[in-house]
């Protein structure tokens, strides 16, 4: 990747600041849902409606772990030479960012983790083009568990038991699982949204590219494809963490794996997901993307 330096110094403070926090003090809410103080302010939440999307930023939404580094590595690979002027999480980082935002060139890419309806309402003015990326919520929460646990500096669970118990009641950072997945639902079929399962990237990936290119306009010779299909492959991306994303990267591409959920869900942990899945998803066009039966 091209000079990262602004992105890894911000994961650097964010983690400097993890040390100092327990796991008790590490969410604050806004507007109903739970973030992690380490990474989100107040007062960038009440400066967000002040940010200005353009017709052409790309914009990737999606629960934590379900996959935003990788479709922002895919992204970064088709623009080519694309620099980070900062940490690209839109909710994350000082209030005054958005005015900054304005001097970036395009095209702007933006990552974030916000429910549907918490977005600025100048993404859809502005038909933004918009890919939002789902992971079957079993390993999801098991990505999300390992990372906590996994990084040093980063507040730790007691036990997966606990953590699960809190991930159930939406009591994580960003929330509910499910709360994001609903307020997406009916949102996933728009001219300028394209929906992305990281379980269908990781079946193919070559494929998976291709609709993420011709989405964003990119139109791609097979060769260009193969090549960056290559490059980004979870152990490809995996050997660069280090450069891309700093201490935290090995963490953070941890396994990589579809089907990680059996080696720590107990059999009432897994009735209770699918009871979940069940009342918040089943018969939604949502439900049905996610391919449940077959991944959980
Ligand atoms: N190339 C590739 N192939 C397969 N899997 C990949 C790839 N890149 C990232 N990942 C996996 O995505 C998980 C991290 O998700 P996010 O990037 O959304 O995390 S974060 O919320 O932004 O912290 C995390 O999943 P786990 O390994 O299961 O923890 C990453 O390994």
């Amino acid at each position: 990747m091209a000079d990262k330096s602004k992105f890894i110094e911000y994961i650097d403070e964010a983690l400097e600041k993890s040390k100092e926090t327990a796991l008790s003090r590490l969410f604050f809410t806004y507007q109903g849902i739970p973030y992690p103080i380490t990474m989100c302010t107040s007062e960038t939440f009440q400066a967000l409606d002040t940010f200005e999307a353009r017709h052409d930023d790309i914009v990737l939404a999606s629960y934590p772990k379900c996959g935003s580094n990788w479709i922002l590595h895919i992204v970064h690979e088709l623009i080519f030479a694309y620099e980070y002027p900062e940490f690209p999480v839109l909710e994350c980082g000082d209030s005054d960012k958005y005015q900054r935002m304005k001097g970036f060139p395009s095209p702007r890419i933006l990552a974030t983790h916000l429910h549907y309806d918490k977005l600025p309402g100048s993404i859809f003015k502005n038909k933004a083009k918009i890919l939002v990326i789902f992971r079957n919520p079993k390993d999801t929460a098991v990505s999300f568990f390992h990372f906590h646990n996994d990084v040093p500096d980063i507040p730790s669970y007691c036990s997966w038991d606990e953590f699960f118990r809190q991930f159930m009641k939406g009591q994580v950072s960003w929330g509910s699982y499910f709360d994001f997945a609903i307020s997406w639902n009916k949102h996933l079929d728009g001219d300028n949204v394209k929906f992305v399962l990281y379980e269908d990237l990781k079946e193919n990936l070559a494929v998976g590219i291709k609709q993420i290119a011709e989405f964003l306009g990119f139109f791609l010779t097979g060769e260009q494809i193969q090549t960056i299909s290559v490059q980004s492959t979870f152990q490809a991306v995996r050997a660069k963490s280090q450069d891309t994303h700093g201490a935290v990267g090995p963490f953070l591409f941890c396994k990589g794996e579809v089907g990680d959920w059996k080696n720590l869900f107990s059999e009432t942990q897994n009735q209770e997901m699918d009871e979940k899945f069940k009342e918040c998803l089943a018969g939604t066009p949502l439900g049905a993307k996610l391919k449940y039966e077959s991944y959980c």
